[in-house]
């Protein structure tokens, strides 16, 4: 599925906080999103994930306004941007399980899908755990699960390797890249060129306006 962005751009507060970008994103591909702190690459996501509209230009993927309350939308795109929603009295595996539930995998697949991700990611000794016992690299291990774990045809990822050490940085790239190369179309915003390199992303550098 395509991501189109034609003169995207945010103000906020009379400030820019995207300036206009241009780009297209085809299935298979990926692009990273990089630039310094406060360029606008989370207000990109953002907009890409429905989350913002834009004050002028326009973003579609596959042809669809990006519009988090559109259901057929939120069905083609899985978003990593912000904290993940965690229930504090679920465990990481019932997380994960009523997440591929919700997305329409019957109980059995469900669990076949989650131990499969699991395996895939490294988290066996997390699955028992609940939020509040987890360390930062080990969160966002189960937000990156979560955006994983539902079908999607688009990828958004806002710094997936926030809290990642060396070994889980690889894993995630595998797992990135094997669904990369399966079809999906990838956009993440990175500080880390092991993320750009891995998935051999194009790359749009963002300045502050
Ligand atoms: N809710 C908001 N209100 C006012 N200004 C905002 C808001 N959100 C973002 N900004 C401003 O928009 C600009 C872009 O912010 P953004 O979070 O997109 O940057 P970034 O490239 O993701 O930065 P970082 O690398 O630090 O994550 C910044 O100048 C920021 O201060």
């Amino acid at each position: 599925m395509t991501v189109e962005v034609r003169d995207a751009r945010v103000d906020i507060d009379g400030r820019a906080a995207l300036a206009p970008v241009s780009f297209s994103v085809a299935p298979g591909r990926c692009l990273g999103v990089v630039g310094d702190n406060g360029a606008g690459k989370t207000t990109l996501l953002r907009v890409l994930a429905g989350l913002l509209v834009p004050t002028g230009g326009s973003a579609h993927v596959g042809g669809r306004r990006c519009d988090e309350r559109d259901a057929a939308f939120r069905r083609d795109v899985a978003a990593l941007v912000g904290p993940p929603p965690a229930a504090r009295d679920l465990t990481v595996e019932e997380h994960l399980l009523l997440v591929a539930r919700t997305w329409g995998a019957g109980s059995g697949d469900a669990v076949r899908l989650v131990d499969g991700l699991v395996c895939e990611l490294g988290m066996q000794q997390l699955t028992d755990r609940f939020p509040h016992q987890l360390s930062t690299g080990q969160v966002q291990l189960l937000a990156l699960a979560l955006t994983l774990v539902r079908p999607s045809s688009v990828l958004l990822l806002d710094e997936p390797e926030h809290g990642l050490d060396d070994g889980r940085v690889r894993t995630v790239l595998a797992a990135l890249r094997a669904r990369r190369e399966a079809g999906m179309t990838v956009v993440l915003a990175t500080h880390d060129p092991r993320f750009v390199d891995g998935l051999g992303a194009e790359v749009l550098e963002l300045s502050a306006a």
